[in-house]
């Protein structure tokens, strides 16, 4: 699904009204419709809801909502806030039909009309949406900093008030801290941004049947996964498939201490479907290994507690590894940083062709000497979370300028970029971004990295184009943790419960 900017989602509107066609203030009713239709499904107990409307179209949003609630017998108050001497003609259109049916609406122009807001209450915030256009001001902000300050959940209509829909805002801006967020139509770039968390909530799309083929035409670099795209990229097996049609994939894992990231990759690379599996270890991790992965096949370093090469040890009668031999390779975790583990890097980076993966220490070695990024093959998956990503470029000072950063580095590595936490930002070699739509707060634990990883290694020994592997793999990892927050909650979700959770259908 494509992210649109604001001056692309106007257009959008127009081109709606024009080819539909449909009048805007019916287009407006629609909107409202499928906010109240949410929000009736959400709170079915009819609860007391105050309504804040602002004067432009998010305000008239409001109006039609307050309207459609009164129909559901919701008991709602309705709040105008005067920040200026004009309203939009739509706004004054729903004002005009709430006027009718409901007996008082009351105007904010200074903070003695603010009311208080009860915990038992819900709050709706139309005061601005995408017509944002400067930071709030007077009595604007004295009624979203009393908005925030009070117990009740608040529900914004399209974004919170406040919010840019897709530009930063500045730190000593105020705004609306909703519970949810209803955005129309499609995703907005402020939604999936991180520093934004607590101005967005739990947000969710309502359909408002916009134009379909507007949006299939417009130019965007910005992508947020469905369900339905995700599916698609899944491929089916063929009947007559055997153990080689999946690949064999080698993954360089693990140093003393740290064997378990080397397990749960393994783990996971067989659980997203590879057809052979070798792991080096060093021989400290041999036996662990062999015990606990025995679907997977052990390399040991020749070296006990860190990674060396992927030169065989001699002992042992161990055959010479080969890394062209294998259809994928994936590098990392739990590796450390010994002098050794990078003179490994430094030999092999150069003599491999096809795409690999990169995680967590091998990121951080890669930081530490920036020349061996030319020596990855294009096309390679790199999966750094920020602060690994920040060792790899440079610190930003908003979140834009990081997604910035993340394109310029993918384009000029000619690398895929998953940039990892909440919405997951997937940069492709061209330059697109791809933001994840699953997972959750209880992914936020060791070892969930180093699965991602093993899917991804996976994904790639089985033949899939790099950035397919990355959207799918992260989609398949994140979903995966749904799957384990919806059965036992997401505190205490641990990588191994995710491993287990892993579906591909
Ligand atoms: N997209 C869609 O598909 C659909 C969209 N719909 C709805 O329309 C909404 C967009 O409506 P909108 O364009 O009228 O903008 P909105 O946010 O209501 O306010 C703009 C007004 O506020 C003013 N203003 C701005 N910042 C200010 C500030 N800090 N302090 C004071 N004033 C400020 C601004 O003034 P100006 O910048 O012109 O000086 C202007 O007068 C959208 O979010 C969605 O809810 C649906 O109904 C149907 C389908
Ligand atoms: N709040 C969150 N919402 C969704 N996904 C998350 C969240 N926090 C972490 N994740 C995911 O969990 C994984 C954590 O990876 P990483 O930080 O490398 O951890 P580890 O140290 O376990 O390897 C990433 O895939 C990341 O996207
Ligand atoms: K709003």
């Amino acid at each position: 699904m494509k992210i649109l900017n604001v001056d692309q989602i106007r257009s959008l509107d127009q081109s709606t009204i024009q080819h539909e066609p449909i009048a805007p203030i019916n287009l407006m009713e629609r909107a409202a419709h499928t906010f109240v239709e949410w929000f009736v499904d959400h709170f079915p107990d009819t609860i007391h809801t105050k309504i804040f409307c602002g004067l432009g179209n998010n305000g008239g949003d409001g109006m039609a909502i307050a309207r459609l609630l009164l129909e559901h017998q919701y008991p709602i108050e309705v709040y105008v806030v005067r920040y200026a001497p004009r309203e939009s003609d739509d706004f004054m259109h729903n004002h005009r039909r709430l006027k009718l049916l409901l007996d008082s609406i009351h105007y904010i122009e200074s903070t003695a009309d603010i009311p208080a807001i009860r915990h038992n209450e819900v709050v709706i915030d139309a005061i601005f949406g995408s017509g944002l256009s400067r930071p709030t001001e007077g009595i604007v902000k004295d009624t979203i900093q009393a908005i925030n300050r009070a117990p009740a959940t608040v529900v914004s209509v399209d974004i919170a008030s406040g919010l840019y829909t897709d530009q930063p805002n500045e730190p000593t801006d105020v705004i609306i801290e909703p519970d949810y967020t209803l955005t129309f139509q499609l995703p907005k770039l402020a939604l999936v941004l991180p520093k934004n968390g607590p101005y967005v909530g739990n947000w969710h799309i309502l359909d408002i049947r916009l134009h379909k083929r507007f949006i299939d035409q417009a130019p965007t670099s910005y992508y947020f996964t469905q369900p339905s795209e995700a599916r698609l990229l899944l491929r089916k097996r063929n009947r007559f498939s055997n153990k080689g049609t999946f690949g064999h994939a080698l993954l360089l894992a693990g140093s003393y201490g740290k064997i378990g990231a080397a397990v749960l990759s393994a783990k996971a690379c067989l659980r997203a479907g590879v057809g052979l599996l070798t792991v080096q270890v060093p021989q400290c991790g041999y036996t662990i290994l062999q015990t606990v992965v025995p679907e997977a096949m052990c390399s040991p370093d020749r070296h006990q507690n860190i990674l060396t090469g992927i030169a065989p040890s001699d002992q042992a009668g161990h055959e010479s590894l080969d890394p062209s031999d294998f259809s994928a390779i994936g590098i990392g975790p739990g590796i450390g940083k010994a002098p050794e583990t990078l003179a490994m890097l430094k030999g092999l980076l150069p003599s491999l062709k096809k795409p690999i993966v990169v995680d967590a220490d091998a990121l951080n070695l890669l930081a530490e000497n920036r020349e061996l990024l030319n020596h990855i093959p294009p096309s390679s998956i790199l999966t750094p979370h920020p602060k690994e990503f920040e060792r790899l470029t440079k610190k930003w000072s908003n979140d834009y300028q990081k997604l910035d950063l993340l394109r310029e580095f993918a384009k000029k590595n000619k690398i895929v970029v998953v940039l990892k936490g909440a919405f997951s930002a997937i940069a492709t070699p061209d330059g697109d971004i791809h933001f994840n739509s699953t997972g959750n707060p209880g992914l936020s634990t060791g070892g969930t990295g180093d699965v991602l990883t093993g899917v991804l290694t996976a994904l790639l020994a089985q033949g899939y184009d790099p950035v397919e592997a990355a959207v799918l793999g992260v989609y398949a990892h994140g979903l995966a943790g749904d799957q384990v927050a919806s059965q036992r909650g997401s505190i205490g979700m641990t990588a191994s419960d995710v491993i287990d959770a892993l579906r591909w259908e």
